[in-house]
């Protein structure tokens, strides 16, 4: 924490993709907040932690000045700062976050005229992401020109200013609208937990800490279900080598049932013809529990 504040600050988009999702996660990982009148500004009251809702591009810088301590922001958008910051001290990728998940891509016209990433040379590329293209351009040895359009990107084709364009895709559905398609995918992007590159303080270090265990232990658990059931002790190893579990499976006595046991399992993806399979090899009393959190 900066040495005026005692209380943890953590920089969240106040309205776009990442928002809600954001907030989801925080309030699972148990933060109960209040929210200012102007709801740019969300109290923590059950932890020393307040959450500011801002625009997404001013996360990076935010965390680069020490205001905040953590952020939830878009890779895309962190690296291009880092990127475009060139030496200057950057935010640290503490973990990915699983959603708001996009590529950034370079997309041409449906007209067939550039069919290879080599055919990029010479043309204009239209994009917000001007460091993360340059930077990918130069890896490639493509000499092309990278033209800056802070929105509707798709449209700098047709309105002549670029040939190309790189921009944000997940469905692909912009795209099509706009008679373009993906020539090459440049980076891979989701929301991550970003932290200030401001040192910090002993007690602040282990706040941080504290909330991003909890903040992984929320999000491991997305997903994830505990599976129970009874069985034929003899039945067991057939059992655990259809358990689509990610970890060894508990196995408990019954009491005066000693050639039973019961199982407990943590399984990534269960279906109903596991739960079939399983009743086959004399599973019974079979429970699937979503898993809200997990702390390791
Ligand atoms: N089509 C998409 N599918 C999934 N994730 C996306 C998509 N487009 C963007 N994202 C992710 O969500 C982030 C926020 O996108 P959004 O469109 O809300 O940003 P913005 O318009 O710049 O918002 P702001 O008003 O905060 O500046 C992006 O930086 C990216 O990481
Ligand atoms: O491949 P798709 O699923 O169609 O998504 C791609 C679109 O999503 C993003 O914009 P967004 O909708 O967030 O609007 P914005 O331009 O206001 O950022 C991105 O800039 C593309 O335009
Ligand atoms: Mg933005």
């Amino acid at each position: 924490m900066n040495e005026n504040r005692d209380r943890l600050r953590i920089a969240v988009q106040k309205s776009g993709r990442l928002s809600d999702q954001s907030l989801d996660l925080l309030r699972r990982a148990g933060l109960v907040f209040r929210s200012s009148r102007d709801r740019l500004f969300l109290y923590g009251e059950n932890m020393p932690v307040d959450v500011l809702l801002v625009r997404d591009d001013d996360i990076p810088g935010l965390l680069v000045e020490g205001s905040c301590e953590l952020g939830i922001v878009g890779r895309n958008v962190l690296d291009e700062q880092r990127l475009a910051g060139a030496d200057a001290p950057a935010p640290a990728e503490l973990q990915a976050l699983g959603f708001g998940s996009c590529r950034l891509a370079i997309a041409v016209p449906d007209n067939g005229l550039i069919k290879n990433v080599t055919d990029l040379a010479g043309l204009r590329i239209a994009t917000s992401y001007p460091a993360l293209l340059a930077e990918w351009l130069r890896k490639q040895s493509i000499d092309a020109e990278v033209v800056l359009l802070n929105g509707s990107v798709e449209i700098a084709p047709r309105l002549g200013k670029a040939h190309a364009i790189c921009d944000l895709v997940s469905s692909g559905a912009t795209l099509a609208a706009n008679q373009l398609h993906e020539l090459v995918t440049v980076m891979r992007s989701e929301a991550v937990l970003a932290s200030s590159p401001r040192a910090q303080n002993a007690a602040t270090a282990a706040q941080i800490e504290r909330l991003c265990a909890r903040i992984g232990g929320a999000q491991s658990g997305d997903g994830m279900r505990l599976l129970m059931l009874q069985a034929p002790r003899n039945a067991l190893p057939a059992i655990t080598r259809l358990l689509p579990s990610r970890e060894t499976p508990s196995v408990l006595s019954l009491d005066g049932r000693p050639d039973d046991i019961a199982v407990q399992a943590l399984c990534s993806e269960l279906d109903w013809q596991h739960l079939e399979e399983l009743k086959r090899l004399g599973a019974s009393s079979l429970m699937v529990l979503n898993v809200e959190r997990m702390l390791a």
